[in-house]
This record gives structure tokens, sequence and C-alpha cells, in this order.
């Protein structure tokens, strides 16, 4: 069998990786393919954690593979471009999120929702079309192929921005697809983590009607008074629940664990819909009478293809909206991961990698 360029030509780089289901990530080496006619190779400033990268390398969702390199939420500096490559030069800023490649025919990726492509390839724990292993934005540089790259607005700071890039679309896309960007529309969000933060600000600046659904109080200040939520909702107290009951158009739901559904279901009006993005390792109960009397709808969504990542990003750009971020070295990420699985950070961490990924 012919040698993959990876294999003739393989260029050193340097991450920290998890080796197994304890999902603790130490330093790395280990080796990524050259930049081809059609790739574009990036030196990595910012990587944002994702609660993704914790139930990766945990194994939550039985299919990881290890050494892992986690890390889908990257931004940083063009170094190398192929000879085909039409969008980037050296010098210029670009990102890339959640997958790195496909199969560039079937009918999602040719209509932009490479997301939902059945061999699509993950920016890491994943097997190339080289058949080499996908690594992840926790490490120094990495190539990708043009097309799953996004060009990142001057404008936009490398840090806050880097979010975008998992969360952000997360998000911005179920809002667009399902209708829940219409101003006017009301709107709540559970959940008030990475993606949930940053559905207050898309929907916001839809002009939609916000509200936070949460199990205590301990956000609603802040929700209100620096995201710009719209009001608060404590799910833990019956009566505000049911007073609320009925009043929502759409519910988008980013809880990483098991969580009831009723209760979100009572909120929506007849014909509402419930946008699950949170991807719990177990599977919910569904209760199935307030589907069929009120005709409502519980969804699902996968971040979003390439053109509408870049559609969102140019938006956020436009008005101005980054994560709220705590920016750590890279030898933090052990604590960050538990600081995170106890939701406490504000609301995304972001490694510096260009300062802290010393080899
Ligand atoms: N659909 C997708 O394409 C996609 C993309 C990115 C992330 N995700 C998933 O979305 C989820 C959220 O990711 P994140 O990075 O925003 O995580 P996060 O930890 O920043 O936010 C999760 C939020 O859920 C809350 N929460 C946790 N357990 C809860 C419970 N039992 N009841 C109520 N609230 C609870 C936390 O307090 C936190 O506010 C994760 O499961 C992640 O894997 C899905
Ligand atoms: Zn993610
Ligand atoms: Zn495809």
């Amino acid at each position: 069998m012919a040698k993959s360029p990876q294999e003739e030509h393989p260029q050193k780089a340097f991450g920290w990786a998890a080796r197994d289901s304890a999902g603790i990530l130490s330093p790395f080496n280990f080796s990524r393919r050259n930049t081809g006619p059609k790739d574009v190779s990036i030196k990595i400033m910012y990587c944002g954690v994702c609660h993704s990268d914790i139930h990766f390398v945990r194994n939550e969702w039985g299919f990881s593979e290890y050494p892992m390199v986690p890390g889908h939420e990257i931004v940083g500096i063009v170094i190398e471009v192929g000879s085909e490559v039409k969008k980037m030069k050296v010098g210029d800023k670009a990102a890339i999120g959640c997958m790195v490649g496909g199969c560039d025919k079937c009918d999602d990726c040719t209509k932009g929702l490479e997301s939902y492509c059945r061999d699509t390839i993950l920016t890491y724990n994943f097997i190339y079309h080289d058949g080499t292993r996908t690594y992840g934005g926790y490490s120094d540089w990495i190539v990708a192929e043009e097309h799953y790259v996004v060009k990142f607005p001057d404008t936009l700071p490398m840090d806050s921005g880097a979010p975008l890039l998992c969360a952000g679309i997360t998000v911005y896309s179920p809002l667009k697809y399902y209708g829940l960007d219409e101003p006017g529309k009301h709107l709540g969000v559970v959940g008030l983590g990475g993606l949930g933060h940053l559905a207050v600000k898309f929907a916001k600046a839809f002009g939609v009607k916000v509200t936070v659904i949460s199990t205590s109080p301990r956000k609603e200040k802040e929700a209100i008074e620096s995201l710009g939520a719209d009001a608060f909702l404590v799910s833990r107290d019956l009566g505000q629940m049911k007073a609320a009951n009925g009043t929502f158009d759409g519910i988008i739901d980013t809880v990483s664990a098991q969580h009831p559904l009723q209760p979100l279901l009572d909120l929506l009006k007849n014909h509402g819909k419930l946008v699950m993005v949170g991807a719990p390792e177990k599977p919910l109960e569904l209760p199935i009478f307030p589907l069929l009397v009120g005709r409502k709808l519980v969804a699902g969504s996968a971040t979003g293809g390439m053109q509408e990542t870049q559609e969102m990003i140019d938006f956020a750009a436009e008005h101005n909206i980054t994560a709220d971020v705590e920016v750590i070295p890279m030898n933090y990420i052990n604590t960050a991961m538990e600081r995170l699985l106890k939701g406490d950070v504000k609301y995304r961490f972001v490694i510096d990698v260009a300062n802290t990924m010393a080899a």
C-alpha cells in the first residue's frame, strides 16, 4: 500500500493528550501530515475548552481512542498554504471548529450541511482520509483542508472569539433552522454555560425575547445585567415554572447531564419547539402526551456547516458577540476540566496555546 503523506513526510507536532478514560491530559509528541495542495497549516494561538472535550477524554460517549488530543475551538495564524488554496494566505487569521473533513459529495456536504455527513471527520478522535488519526487544538499547530477552515475576522479578539467555533455555531445554527431567530419570539435557554451564554447573546442580537432557565437563582443577576437576558426562571421553583407554562415559542437545551424534559415541554406554547444541543451520555425520558396534545416538537442539532460557520462568525464580528472567557495556561487544563464539571467558569475556558505550550 502506498504510504500516506504523513508517513512519508511527517511533521513534528506537540500537544497535550489524554492517555485513557481517566481523562488526565499530559504532554504528547506526535506528527501531522505535510501541507497538501488544498491544505492550510495554522499556528494555533488559542483553543477553547468545550464540555464535549470532557465527554470525549473520559470516554463518556463510548467511542474514544487514545492518545487523544482534544480541542475544536481553534484560532490561529496561517503559516503555510498549498498551491491550490484560494481564500487564505500566510499571515491571515484562521479558525477551525468541530470537523476537518467529510465525503464532500453526499446530499448534506453538497448543501453546506457538512456536520450531518455520515462520513464526517471530526477535528480529533477520528481517522482522516489518509488513514492517520486526527488530533485537535490543544497543540501547537494544525493542518486542514481549506474548505474546513474559516476566515477569522480581524475585528474579533482571538481569545474570546475562539469559542464561537463550536459553542457559537452550535447555538446559532438551530436558532436559524428552527425559526427561533425571528424578532418578537420568546426563547428559553436551559443551562447557562459555554453554549448557553452565547445562545443568549445571539438571540438578543436577533431581536428575540430571552428567558434563562436555571436550577438556581445564582446566575440571575448576571444573566440579566451582563448577558442581556430579559427574564430568569428558577427551574426548582415550581410556582415560577407553573406561571410561565405555555409562554415559550422555543427552548434551546444545552444541559450536559440527565434532567427531566416534562417541565420544559410544559413551558412551550402549543406547536413550540424544544431543541436539544446538550449531549448527555445517557438517554433522557421523553413524555409523549405533551407532544400530542400541544403538537410540540423535540429536535436536535449538531454544530453547523462550513458556510454557516463563516456567516455566524461574520455576524458575531458585526454585532460584537464574543464569549466571556477565562484565559488559562496549557498546564492548567486538568484543573480547568474539574472546574468546568462543577460549573465553575464564566463561561468558557480558553487555552493561551501560543504562549504556554512549551515543547
Ligand atoms: N450539539 C452539538 O453539536 C454540541 C456542540 C458542542 C457541545 N455540545 C454539548 O452541549 C453540552 C453543553 O456544552 P457546554 O460546553 O456549554 O458545557 P458547560 O458545562 O459550559 O454548560 C453546561 C450547562 O449545563 C448545566 N447543567 C449541568 N448539569 C445540569 C443538570 N443536571 N441540570 C441542569 N443544568 C445542568 C451547567 O450548570 C452548565 O451551565 C455538552 O453536553 C456538550 O457535549 C453539543
Ligand atoms: Zn464543542
Ligand atoms: Zn458528505
